[in-house]
């Protein structure tokens, strides 16, 4: 795993938490989804019931989970968190969902990797707070009704494009979380660096967001590791040169790519002449899984404009040559990204 992927290292968990906003007030940025999440919950609340059943999607560490906890506090409930690879049965969910109590909020990460048994066993608690639990198997099987206390199902998703009609239906609120602004990563660093006891600079806050590919997961890992670095090599204090020496350091390059990115931008550019190039080949060109390629790199990449997806696979736009330093293909102008990252492509 690359050191500045969005995924969380072990033994960073800690920091994490520490940080994590604990309340709507304190979540920064994602004005409109706070506003609605924030009506959503007071109005149900007013009428003292559960509010409707919420989805978020957006790419990794943008703040799914965070909302999700959010959400529950807001209510003043219990959370409990569970993800849809890890519901392997549908008597493991439906476990869970007869244990809830009352305006409990269940938190299912990734949903739309949920196993179809136990995503049609979800319908039915989700719309009638009931579940069949059939016992049994053939003709002998039998259904037995349950009754599940009325709760609030927070799904979170990276691809809700892969997400079924009826799962989709089902939720009264559906937000999308998008990439950040600088400016918005530059406040979530002065708030981090706060708690954290990191002494910041304007100039050290605005170069790190600036490297942080929109992701406040990210801008906080290279808050780490900057203060890492000032520490053991400066004065404690994160400062413009500071956060730009400890990125290069870290190989985090000026527009925020980590390794894995400009391999596969290096991939796509050297080994296939820019593309097009299909999903899982350039997947084996860098070593990495399909799914990590699609979900974790290419959302900023085609964000960034430095990759498009075509019909007929990845293909590099003329600024992700000059981002390697390499002179574009005449004529390459690879078109922007013509369908939504929730589309798959070969
Ligand atoms: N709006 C925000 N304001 C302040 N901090 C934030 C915000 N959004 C996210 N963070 C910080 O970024 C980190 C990552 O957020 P979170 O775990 O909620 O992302 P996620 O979208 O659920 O990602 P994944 O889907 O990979 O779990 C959190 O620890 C939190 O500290």
């Amino acid at each position: 795993m690359n050191e500045v992927s969005a995924y969380v290292a072990d033994g960073e968990q800690d920091a994490e938490a520490t940080v994590r906003p604990k309340r709507l007030a304190e979540f920064i940025a994602q004005h409109r989804v706070r506003d609605q999440l924030d009506l959503l919950l007071r109005g149900a609340m007013g009428r003292g019931t559960p509010p409707d059943h919420i989805l978020l999607s957006g790419p990794p560490g943008l703040g799914k989970t965070t909302l999700a906890n959010i959400v529950a506090a807001e209510l003043g409930s219990g959370i409990r968190v569970t993800s849809g690879p890890a519901i392997e049965r549908s008597g493991d969910l439906a476990a869970i969902l007869t244990s809830l109590a009352t305006g409990d909020v269940l938190f299912i990460d990734e949903i739309h990797r949920i196993a179809k048994p136990a995503e049609e066993l979800l319908y039915s608690a989700m719309e009638d707070f009931r579940v069949d639990v059939v016992v049994g198997k053939g003709p002998g099987a039998t259904a037995i009704p349950l009754d599940v206390e009325p709760f609030t199902l927070v799904g979170a998703t990276t691809r809700s494009g892969l997400l079924t009609g009826p799962m989709r239906d089902r939720f009264g609120f559906v937000a999308h979380l998008d990439f950040y602004a600088a400016a918005d990563l530059e406040a979530l660093l002065h708030r981090s660096a706060r708690i954290l006891g990191v002494p910041i600079t304007e100039e050290g806050a605005v170069e790190i967001a600036g490297r942080s590919r929109g992701t406040p997961r990210i801008a906080n890992r290279l808050l780490r590791r900057v203060r890492d670095y000032a520490e053991v090599r400066g004065d404690g204090t994160v400062t413009l040169a500071t956060a730009r020496e400890a990125l290069t350091v870290y190989d985090v390059d000026a527009l925020g790519l980590d390794r894995l990115d400009r391999a596969v931008l290096r991939a796509l550019v050297d080994s296939f002449k820019g593309g097009p190039v299909g999903l899982s080949t350039l997947a084996v060109a860098v070593g990495e899984q399909p799914d990590t390629v699609e979900e974790v790199c290419e959302p900023f990449l085609v964000r960034a404009g430095l990759l498009a997806r075509t019909p007929r696979g990845r293909v590099a736009t003329d600024a992700a040559w000059t981002h390697l330093g390499r002179t574009p293909p005449a004529g390459s102008n690879a078109p922007a990204d013509l369908f939504g990252s929730d589309q798959r492509f070969p």
